[in-house]
């Protein structure tokens, strides 16, 4: 968009959802919320959505946080806080905005639950944008389509093929746009004949005019309030619903929820070209400089196709010249692996030490024994699980040992 073009956004506000735990990235997620979680390198999930805000001129935001948010608000106050005018980057956590132990008890429930702030303010729009998706895309744009439409509520749109669709909310709109059906992850989707194959789904992503967004939220009663169940479904009944179309055939949008898409998208960051504009990177801290070394090495790795081959460094007692293998596999910020290591379609979490020799992707019913495992074959691997299958082959070698110690006594 030129400069000329920009939409005038002095008085629009954004609320970035933050709150969702994550819980198919499983151990991943224990400690801290998804949005938090790195990604390419030294990087966070939620630093692609800050960006894009960024780039957009979008300089006032709210971020609704809520379950484990602590690395989260380290990484906002410690990283981005500085980037926004004084005061102007505000995190809101759940329990304490809404004084129940509960929190927001759901994603549009976060936003009333701080309308009253919004409201003081003047703001006229509201872009609501989830935290966890990785993507660049100029809201700006969204933004302007919403003013010209007219209409009360734009969702952000793309299409998906149909048998992944039903993960989303599915719409139907008319040739002009506006959204005539919405179905919040339905089990059956229906053909649309707008998109032959594929269907036409919400990215979670919306600009609503305030005042209206205020009166709807009165409507609906109760603190449990969420833009795809309740929202989107009667803003397209009042017939106040526009769809804003991603521009391009292949626009490039991940979700990383689950450990299979989590990561398959960072593999997609390391082979030639980023298929999006990367966020800024700054190694503010030590453990941003150890991530920041993991990502030299994850760059070197571009040079190899169908895997990766390492000659491994004389590290502590190791023999040099034994080599370690890495085949489609992610190391998260701060971890290592030792000499002879064979790693396939594995994720190492962050600070874990695979130690020398172990073989990890090879075979389902051993990484399943110790690991956690998907049907697609992604392993990942924490220090608590290593240390558990440490435990258990001390078990069992420890007899072995006991009874040959008492032969030779
Ligand atoms: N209580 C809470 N407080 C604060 N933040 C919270 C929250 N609960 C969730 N969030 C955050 O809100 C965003 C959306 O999370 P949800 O889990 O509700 O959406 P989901 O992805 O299932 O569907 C949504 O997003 C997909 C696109 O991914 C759409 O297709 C679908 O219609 C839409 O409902 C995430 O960033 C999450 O972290």
């Amino acid at each position: 968009m030129r400069d000329a073009q920009r939409p005038d956004l002095s008085a629009t506000f954004t609320v970035l959802l933050a709150g969702g735990r994550g819980s198919r990235l499983h151990e991943l997620t224990s400690r801290e919320c998804k949005p938090a979680l790195p990604f390419a390198g030294p990087r966070r999930i939620v630093d692609f959505t800050l960006a894009n805000a960024a780039r957009s001129g979008l300089t006032r935001m709210i971020v609704a946080t809520q379950y484990r948010p602590e690395t989260l608000a380290h990484h906002l106050e410690s990283r981005w806080a500085s980037r926004f005018a004084e005061g102007s980057l505000r995190l809101r956590e759940g329990t304490a905005v809404t004084g129940t132990p509960q929190g927001y008890g759901g994603t549009a429930a976060a936003v009333a639950a701080n309308l009253a702030e919004l409201q003081s303010e003047g703001v006229r729009e509201l872009v609501v944008l989830a935290a966890d998706h990785i993507y660049e895309m100029d809201y700006a744009d969204m933004v302007a389509a919403h003013r010209a439409s007219g209409a009360s509520a734009t969702v952000a749109v793309d299409t998906v093929p149909c048998d992944r669709a039903s993960e989303f909310g599915v719409v139907r709109t008319t040739e002009a746009g506006r959204i005539e059906s919405f179905l919040e992850k339905p089990a059956v989707v229906p053909a649309d004949p707008a998109v032959p194959g594929r269907a036409q789904v919400s990215m979670g992503i919306y600009v609503f005019d305030l005042d209206w967004l205020a009166s709807v939220l009165r409507i609906i009663p109760g603190n449990t309030q969420d833009f795809g169940h309740d929202i989107l479904p009667l803003a397209v009944a009042l017939g106040e619903a526009h769809a804003y179309r991603v521009p391009g055939d292949n626009f490039y949008w991940r979700d990383v929820g689950t450990l299979d898409a989590y990561r398959r998208a960072q593999l997609e960051f390391q082979t030639g070209d980023a298929p999006c504009a990367l966020p800024p990177r700054i190694a503010a801290s030590e453990h941003e400089m150890k991530a920041a070394t993991g990502e030299l090495i994850q760059f070197a790795f571009r040079m190899q196709t169908g895997g990766i081959a390492l000659q491994a460094p004389r590290l502590g007692g190791d023999r040099p010249g034994r080599w370690t293998m890495l085949d489609e596999s992610v190391l998260l910020p701060g971890a290592r692996v030792a000499p002879g290591v064979r790693l396939t379609r594995t994720i190492v979490a962050p600070g874990t030490s695979v130690p020398a020799g172990l073989v990890i992707g090879e075979d389902p019913d051993e990484d399943a024994r110790w690991f956690r495992r998907t049907e697609e074959g992604t392993v990942l691997v924490t220090t608590p699980m290593l240390a558990r299958r440490a435990a258990d082959r001390g078990r069992l070698v420890a007899p072995f040992a006991d009874s040959r110690m008492g032969r030779s006594a």
